[in-house]
């Protein structure tokens, strides 16, 4: 019988890191702290060990998977692309992990939330592609961070995002926009398979998602778990993926 005073384990995807000389496997503080105040779960980092060690060795003992952000780059040959001559960091040991997790997951159905880089891990998993330097499209923004700023700046709101009437989003959240930080060069192009727009920006990029295969899977460009605390809208998607979690619990 599943003890249910126990709180949800939740599995945080990790980005490899050189920490000279040596490999690390890591997560920002940010994510699990919001995960463990917001949410209410006990998040754990999963290493990127593929594949010696695979996601089915531990997601049936897992209540959700988290996906993070990252300062890297989903590689663009994994939706048959190839890099633009931008000094861009690649992370294939995060890529590995994600497509890994996202199918497994959604074979599952265990409560699934993608931030930024997750976002556009999940896009790309079911076979959506990517712009690779929205900033250099025609017709779109620059969602970029100026980061000669102090952090508080650079994840400040800095545009509205108008959210699906009747999506999942909107009905966590229950209204019709909000303001929202951003801070990535990266943005959908080509929408994966199964999936639906839960938000767009102004200038008509998609900026939330949701898994039609999942009973609960979102994702957001932006950084909800930024002061989540003292952030009403962005506290109850944290908590709405904590509830999914527990309900994922008692079954
Ligand atoms: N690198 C991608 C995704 C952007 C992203 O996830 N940024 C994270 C910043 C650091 C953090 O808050 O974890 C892109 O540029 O599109």
């Amino acid at each position: 019988m599943m003890n249910l005073n126990r709180k949800p384990l939740v599995g945080v995807i990790s980005d490899t890191q050189t920490i000279d000389p040596h490999v690390f496997h890591t997560a920002g503080d940010k994510y699990v702290t919001a995960l463990a105040q917001a949410s209410g779960v006990v998040p754990i980092i999963l290493p990127s060990l593929l594949p010696d060690v695979q996601v089915t060795d531990y997601l049936s003992r897992l209540d959700g998977i988290f996906l993070t952000g990252a300062y890297s780059m989903a590689d663009p040959d994994l939706y048959g692309e190839s890099r633009i001559d931008l000094p861009y960091r690649y992370d294939a040991r995060r890529d590995a992990l994600a497509k890994a997790l996202i199918d497994a997951v959604i074979a599952s159905d265990l409560p699934l939330f993608g931030v930024c880089r997750g976002f556009q891990d999940i896009n790309v998993a079911l076979g959506g592609s990517l712009h690779q330097a929205v900033q250099d499209v025609a017709g779109f923004s620059d969602h970029r961070e100026d980061k000669t700023v102090a952090l508080a700046e650079q994840y400040a709101p800095a545009h509205r995002v108008d959210l699906v009437s009747g999506g999942l989003l909107e009905g966590i959240v229950d209204r019709p926009s909000m303001n929202v930080n951003s801070l990535h060069s990266q943005g959908i192009n080509r929408l994966g398979s199964g999936l639906s727009v839960e938000a767009n920006a102004p200038d008509g990029l998609i900026e939330a998602l949701s898994i039609d295969a999942l009973s609960f899977g979102l994702a957001v460009q932006w950084h909800p778990e930024w002061e989540v605390m003292e952030n009403r809208e962005q506290k109850l998607i944290f908590e709405a993926f904590g509830d999914a979690c527990r309900a994922r619990q008692s079954k």
